[in-house]
């Protein structure tokens, strides 16, 4: 009979397994072109439920590109915060944010609650508009909003939906320094999984736990933002190919 007290483990015994999520998102060799220019690159990314994936990269490196590439793969999944926000000017704030709603809640109740906002719905959205500041503008069209207003509509949609995959293009580039950490700290806490692109660098290194670095429709680099030291990373940035 075997005395288990004397069976040693060897190191790799004696390590945690670590499981890794499945791929929720997967491109494998993905490029994409406008006319005869290429804007992806035989891009392979994986994305894991899970991880907070900041997205940076010069201005037209492709990183709308990419986001518009990995929301075709599970739009249902998908709260999807865009960069031009896509909102309707001539309607309220209520009825912008309540549009993000509009899968959960079916056609009937998402036309009756545009028309007759319904108190549960207007209770939700108040409280929505107040985390985002934007309580007292709840009823005014969009086309009455600041840049900074507007952006934090475009935010409240995409909360709204209440999806478990975040989608964002630039969320918080219109907003003061102080707000654009509570409020992206807020859309990072509330969704499980998120790739977000920004140029605040940042905020890329303090608030996520992966970087990907876009350059000329490539990935030029993707690791744990622990890895990476705010020099290295200006210096990706500004990385010239020869
Ligand atoms: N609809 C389009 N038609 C033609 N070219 C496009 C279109 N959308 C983007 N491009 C081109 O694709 C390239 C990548 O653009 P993209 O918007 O993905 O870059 P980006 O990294 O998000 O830039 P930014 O930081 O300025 O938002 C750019 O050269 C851009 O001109």
């Amino acid at each position: 009979m075997t005395d288990s007290t004397s069976i040693t483990l060897s190191p790799a015994d004696q390590q945690p397994e670590v499981i890794a999520e499945p791929p929720l998102l997967q491109l494998r060799n993905r490029s994409l072109h406008y006319g005869n220019q290429t804007v992806l690159c035989d891009i392979s990314l994986t994305i894991r439920a899970g991880e907070k994936v900041a997205l940076v990269g010069p201005s037209g490196a492709g990183k709308s590109s990419l986001l518009v590439v990995l929301h075709e793969l599970a739009p249902a999944l998908t709260a999807l915060c865009p960069q031009n926000g896509g909102l309707v000017e001539v309607l309220s704030v209520y009825q912008n944010m309540f549009m993000g709603g509009l899968q959960r809640y079916g056609t009937l109740a998402s036309l009756w609650n545009l028309v007759r906002p319904l108190p549960s719905a207007v209770a939700e959205l108040e409280s929505l508009a107040a985390r985002l500041g934007l309580d007292e503008k709840l009823w005014n069209s969009v086309d009455r909003l600041s840049g900074g207003q507007r952006q934090r509509v475009t935010i409240g949609r995409a909360l709204f939906r209440r999806q478990p995959l975040l989608l964002a293009d630039e969320p918080v580039s219109a907003l003061d320094p102080l707000q654009a950490t509570s409020l992206l700290t807020y859309l990072l806490e509330q969704h499980q999984t998120a790739v977000v692109s920004l140029h605040n660098r940042q905020l890329a290194l303090e608030l996520f736990d992966r970087v990907v670095v876009m350059h000329n429709g490539k990935i030029l680099h993707d690791g744990p933002s622990a890895e990476l030291s705010p020099e290295q990373l200006d210096e990706l940035y500004r990385y010239q190919e020869s």
